[in-house]
């Protein structure tokens, strides 16, 4: 009955009595091997063998039904001749995964914890990497190198491209623009490279608005609080006064921890480790059976 119902909307009626006819010779059917031949079900493994997989092929199988085999002990070329044959199409070389999507991972934390030191470090040891650079309106320090620190503009070019729409997330700190341009990103993945931003927690929250789980989210950590302390101060790059306010940041900044979809422990002496950790959530990601899908 039930067979009847689900055959009446999409076989023939000669399909249909066929069929039948080999349920009802084997009521329980399924793949089964003789000693030298092959029969098939009709039975659908749940998740689609790789022999089943092509309904032409199956069809194939099916409308032969019964098909010589050489014996496994045959010549090889004989035998993968004759499964080809049995299964009624060549076995396809072409890969069973299909290519992992060039993803966006987002690395965060509070000042001082490492994220330009993990950044340049995995810059250096993995390929297929583009670190964005950002746009500011501030103006360029000596040293810095426009296109590689940052793309120096001025105030009107930047207001210019929120204008335009061309900036993924901005912010406005200490009076100067800051931004993520939207097209650099775009031409990188369009080469196959991942996509790495560096950005504080609060930026981080902004991205999350605006990407959700399309990208990764990496939050940063020293082991302690005290290290963090010790790291910035060594730095020598803060006041006193700048020290307080980033530290007092940071311990704000830390319950956003669960906001983000990996923490990463940046020990002290233990750089590589981290690294090396990051480098595994993104070959993670990558073996992801649902892959992230990023559209900007
Ligand atoms: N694993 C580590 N062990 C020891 N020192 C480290 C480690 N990681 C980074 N550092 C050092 O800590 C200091 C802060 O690192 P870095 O400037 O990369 O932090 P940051 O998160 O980018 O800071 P900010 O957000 O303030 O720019 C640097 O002097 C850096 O060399």
């Amino acid at each position: 009955m039930l067979l009847r119902r689900f055959c009446a909307s999409s076989l023939s009626r000669t399909q249909y009595n066929h069929l039948l006819s080999k349920f009802t010779r084997n009521p329980c059917p399924r793949l089964s091997f003789d000693r030298n031949w092959l029969r098939f079900s009709k039975r659908r493994e749940s998740f689609g063998s790789p022999l089943m997989a092509s309904s032409s092929g199956f069809d194939e199988v099916r409308r032969r039904d019964y098909v010589p085999l050489p014996p496994a002990s045959a010549d090889k070329v004989e035998l993968l001749k004759g499964l080809e044959a049995t299964l009624g199409s060549p076995f396809s070389s072409d890969p069973l995964s299909p290519p992992a999507n060039p993803m966006i991972i987002v690395i965060s934390g509070p000042s001082g914890v490492g994220k330009d030191a993990v950044i340049k470090r995995l810059q250096e040891v993995r390929e297929g990497i583009h670190f964005v650079v950002t746009a500011t309106s501030r103006a360029r320090r000596p040293g810095e190198i426009n296109g590689k620190d940052y793309y120096f503009v001025s105030k009107e070019e930047f207001l210019s491209m929120i204008e335009k729409n061309e900036l993924l997330e901005y912010a406005l700190v200490y009076g100067e623009y800051k931004g993520i341009p939207k097209q650099q990103i775009r031409d990188f993945m369009a080469k196959g490279y991942d996509i790495v931003l560096r950005v504080d927690v609060q930026g981080a929250a902004t991205l999350r608005s605006i990407l959700g789980n399309s990208a990764i989210f990496v939050f940063l950590v020293a082991e302690s609080e005290e290290v963090l302390v010790r790291r910035l101060v060594d730095r020598k790059t803060e006041t006193s006064d700048m020290l307080l306010v980033r530290i007092a940041t940071a311990r704000e900044e830390v319950k956003c921890m669960r906001d983000f979809d990996y923490v990463v422990v940046n020990a002290e002496g233990k750089l590589d480790a981290a690294v090396k950790l990051v480098e595994s959530i993104i070959d993670a990601e990558k073996a992801r059976v649902r892959q992230r899908c990023v559209r900007l």
